[in-house]
């Protein structure tokens, strides 16, 4: 089996069923599962390579677990993170203060992690305006406070999906390559299984 490179390791973090795994579900498969919530157990990992101007750049996206019983699993995955989206569910205020504590972590243990904070399943409000528990300019200030990123997303219809990692993609070629080659900078990684997603494991 060949080793595989990973140029960027992302990890998502943020509190249990914000939809961390539907994010990277929607970017790398294109799809939303629909069924019974099943929650991440430790962290998954896939590969994704994007186009970049003239560059390809391959993510590698680790997704925690969010509940707090895996705390300090996730505290090994954010390890060496070149970028960590940091989740919250725009539906549920406390997996606000969630994000906040992971930021805070970040900010703490891995100064060099660039942060992009998502607000996550935004079909519902724009279904119902009244689900809403996060204001979006309430978000905004507290990510220009952190000088993060800040994206709406929804996992459900695609919304603002590709472009929240392209950005990340895009932010790490930016700021990467000053005096080095793609080649340089980059890890290998070699997969455990045949296929892009390994390391995944979900309670069924
Ligand atoms: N309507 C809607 N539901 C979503 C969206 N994203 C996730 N969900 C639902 O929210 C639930 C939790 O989603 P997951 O992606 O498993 O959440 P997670 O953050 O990975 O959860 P943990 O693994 O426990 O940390 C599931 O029932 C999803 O279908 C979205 O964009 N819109």
């Amino acid at each position: 089996m060949s080793a595989m490179r990973v140029d960027a390791k992302v990890v998502m973090l943020g509190k249990e069923s914000v939809g961390k795994t539907s994010l990277v579900e929607r970017y790398v498969h294109h799809r939303f599962l629909v069924g019974p919530y099943q929650n991440t157990i430790g962290a998954a990992f896939v590969a994704k390579p994007i186009q970049v101007g003239e560059n390809v750049i391959t993510l590698g996206i680790w997704d925690t677990a969010g509940s707090e019983r895996y705390e300090a699993m996730s505290r090994i995955y954010y390890r060496g993170a070149r970028a960590a989206i940091v989740c919250y569910d725009l539906t549920d205020s406390s997996s606000f203060q969630r994000a906040r504590f992971w930021v805070k972590e970040l900010q703490n243990c891995e100064e060099h992690c660039k942060i992009y904070l998502c607000g996550s399943k935004s079909d519902l409000i724009s279904e119902d305006r009244s689900l809403r528990q996060i204001d979006y300019h309430d978000a905004q200030d507290f990510a220009d406070e952190i000088g993060a990123q800040h994206f709406e997303t929804s996992s459900k219809t695609g919304s603002n999906v590709d472009e929240l990692f392209q950005k990340v993609a895009e932010d790490y070629r930016s700021t990467s390559f000053h005096g080095m080659t793609l080649q340089e900078t980059g890890v290998d990684l070699t997969p455990k299984k045949d296929s892009s997603f390994y390391s995944c494991c979900h309670n069924n």
